[in-house]
């Protein structure tokens, strides 16, 4: 038996750092999207043992790769005696703060649990996904989540939030270099506590957004951790103001980055900002067009 499934990339539209807790970890508020587009993973059923291959030669597929972690995690969870192979397609960027491995290893539980019989529940699957990363648990999910905890308390907004999220075409782009999201994290914390937006402030941004039907998804972007980032790598603030003021976008960056996205209006000159993004970034950045899913 073998199954195809899309693992899907994500944006934080919504995406505030409220402090630091004492196991180390952030609290957060945010609103996650998966996007249409993502990686492919493809799952056979086999007697026993897990293994992986990948098209991307940059990719470690040892042992420490989410997909077998996921996988391994599992079998402990599930007492699955059975094993499978994997085959991912990688077309998401790495260190981009769109939660590829995060997606990847989220799907291996999906298709596992499927593979199995469904022997467990959804809830049960979130407290697995949990153990492997904080953004883990919203790629069981198949729609825009609000994040709270350290990213693994998940509630569903309202219809009309969602309506006005899914299916809004975007542009994801992103430069030649990475961030990695634990730097971008003791960057936040080396600057406490002025880098986080208290936990109260977050709630009433949020919901302000969401009880103002009329409020276009561009009206809820934000994200604190743009601060590091923008200050480190200046490539990063320079293209978004360049889209702002060239184009009349409302750009930001997603996560800890340095993938950043823009929605778009349908008459949006599509060619002309992607030439205009690889003027500023070189040829070699990252562009893409998909919807929000
Ligand atoms: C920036 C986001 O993408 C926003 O959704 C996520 O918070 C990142 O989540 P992630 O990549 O799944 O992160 P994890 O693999 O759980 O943790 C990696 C490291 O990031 C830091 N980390 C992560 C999540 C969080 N809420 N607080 C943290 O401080 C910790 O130093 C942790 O050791
Ligand atoms: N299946 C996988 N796909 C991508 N990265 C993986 C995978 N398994 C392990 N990793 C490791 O995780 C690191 C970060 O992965 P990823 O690109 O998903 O993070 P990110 O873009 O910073 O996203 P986010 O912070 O939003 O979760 C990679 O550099 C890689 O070493």
């Amino acid at each position: 038996m073998t199954l195809v499934l899309s693992s899907p990339a994500k944006l934080n539209l919504f995406l505030a750092i409220t402090g630091r807790r004492a196991d180390g970890f952030h609290d957060l508020v945010s609103v996650a999207a998966p996007l249409e587009f993502g990686d492919t993973l493809t799952v056979e059923l086999r007697p026993a043992g897990f293994s992986l291959e990948c098209d991307d030669p940059a990719l470690e597929i040892d042992g420490t790769n989410l997909v077998l972690r996921a996988a391994q995690a599992f079998a402990e969870a599930a007492s699955w005696t059975g094993g499978a192979h994997f085959s991912l397609q990688k077309r998401i960027p790495m260190g981009a703060g769109l939660g590829g491995g995060s997606s990847n290893a989220s799907t291996a539980l999906l298709a596992l649990n499927q593979l199995a019989g469904g022997v467990l529940t959804m809830e049960e699957l979130g407290t697995v996904a949990a153990t492997l990363g904080s953004d883990c648990p919203l790629f069981l999910q198949d729609g825009p989540v609000i994040m709270r905890g350290r990213g693994e308390s998940l509630r569903v907004p309202p219809p009309q939030a969602i309506d006005r999220l899914r299916g809004r075409r975007v542009l994801v782009f992103k430069p030649a270099f990475g961030i990695s999201t634990v730097w971008a994290y003791r960057q936040l914390a080396a600057g406490a506590p002025a880098s986080y937006l208290p936990s109260v402030a977050a709630e009433t941004q949020l919901m302000t957004w969401m009880d103002d039907a009329t409020a276009p998804a561009e009206e809820l972007l934000f994200n604190n951790m743009e601060v590091p980032a923008f200050t480190k790598h200046i490539a990063l603030p320079v293209a978004l103001e360049c889209l702002r003021e060239e184009f009349d976008l409302a750009p930001r960056m997603s996560g800890s980055g340095s993938a950043c996205f823009a929605f778009l209006p349908e008459n949006a000159p599509v060619a002309a900002i992607t030439a205009r993004i690889r003027e500023l970034w070189g040829a070699e950045a990252f562009v893409t067009e998909t919807r929000l899913a």
